[in-house]
């Protein structure tokens, strides 16, 4: 049984439909990329399954998780599984921070919202998260602003991990990042991954990374899922053209296929 079934998914705004009545699964452990050009629709996708579409979109059809729809529950109800079951990191990971917070007490807040531990083992939890990811236990005493963007990244990542969620969305969090910290990040996300058997909901609309790490993918184009499948599958033989023309503007993969008629570059 799949994890994650998003069936026939609509999100809609006041005159316009955003996501057009998509449907895909994710299963346990696997890492899945929803894929697509900007304003495809992914990031709305995302938002809708942990309710966290702007007040002014509605969603509609159903996202089965652990056997509950999640639209249909309550704010408090969801408020509990988001963090402990499924956990999020985004692209603007600045704007996951409370700038007069520091690090710790980020930590330190996750815990308390979501699991009864002491100050002390709230603290030890929270030293080894950061040591999972590679920081220094210094950072735990500085504020967000004292850190570089890719470390920041890295704890943004370390608080979703800390409750050991089954499902991780990640909505394009290296965009903001530079090769060398997206290329860290995204190592220790596979690493992480594979130490906990999470599965990562990964949005990007870089095939690089898609190619490296990802298992299956969905293609999304103007709030349809276009074309799914397994990566190598649908990297190697494309069956749309639109996913083709993805294929050749990646600047390391857009070679050695043969472009299809009426597909321009
Ligand atoms: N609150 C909102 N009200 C109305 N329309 C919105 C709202 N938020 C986003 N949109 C529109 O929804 C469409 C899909 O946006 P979305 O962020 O899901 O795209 P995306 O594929 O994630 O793009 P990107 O890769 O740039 O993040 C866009 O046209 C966007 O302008």
């Amino acid at each position: 049984m799949s994890l994650l079934s998003v069936n026939r998914l609509t999100v809609t705004g006041k005159q316009t439909r955003i996501v057009n009545d998509i449907s895909f699964h994710i299963q346990k452990g696997e890492w899945f990329a929803l894929v697509g050009q900007s304003g495809s629709g992914k990031s709305m996708t995302a938002s809708a399954i942990g309710q966290l579409l702007a007040p002014n979109l509605q969603a509609a059809g159903e996202i089965h998780y652990a056997g509950r729809n999640l639209l249909a529950l309550s704010p408090s109800e969801m408020r509990k599984l988001r963090g402990k079951h499924l956990a999020y990191i985004f692209q603007d990971y600045q704007g996951s921070f409370t700038p007069f917070l520091t690090i710790g007490r980020h930590f330190e807040e996750y815990l308390r919202r979501h699991v009864r531990l002491s100050r002390s083992e709230r603290k030890e939890q929270a030293r080894q998260a950061l040591a999972s990811v590679g920081l220094p236990e210094e950072m735990y005493a500085r504020y967000p602003v004292q850190l570089s963007g890719g470390q920041l990244q890295r704890v943004s990542i370390a608080i979703a991990l800390l409750l050991k969620p089954d499902l991780l969305i990640a909505d394009e969090p290296t965009t903001a990042l530079d090769s060398v910290s997206s290329f860290k990040v995204l190592e220790l996300l596979s690493r992480l991954q594979a130490e906990t058997g999470c599965a990562i909901l990964f949005i990007t609309h870089d095939l690089r990374h898609v190619r490296k790490y990802a298992d299956r993918i969905a293609v999304m184009k103007d709030g349809v899922i276009i074309e799914t499948g397994d990566k190598d599958q649908v990297l190697n033989h494309p069956q749309q053209s639109y996913t083709e023309l993805l294929i050749r503007s990646s600047p390391s993969l857009g070679t050695g296929l043969p472009l299809r008629e009426g597909v321009t570059r």
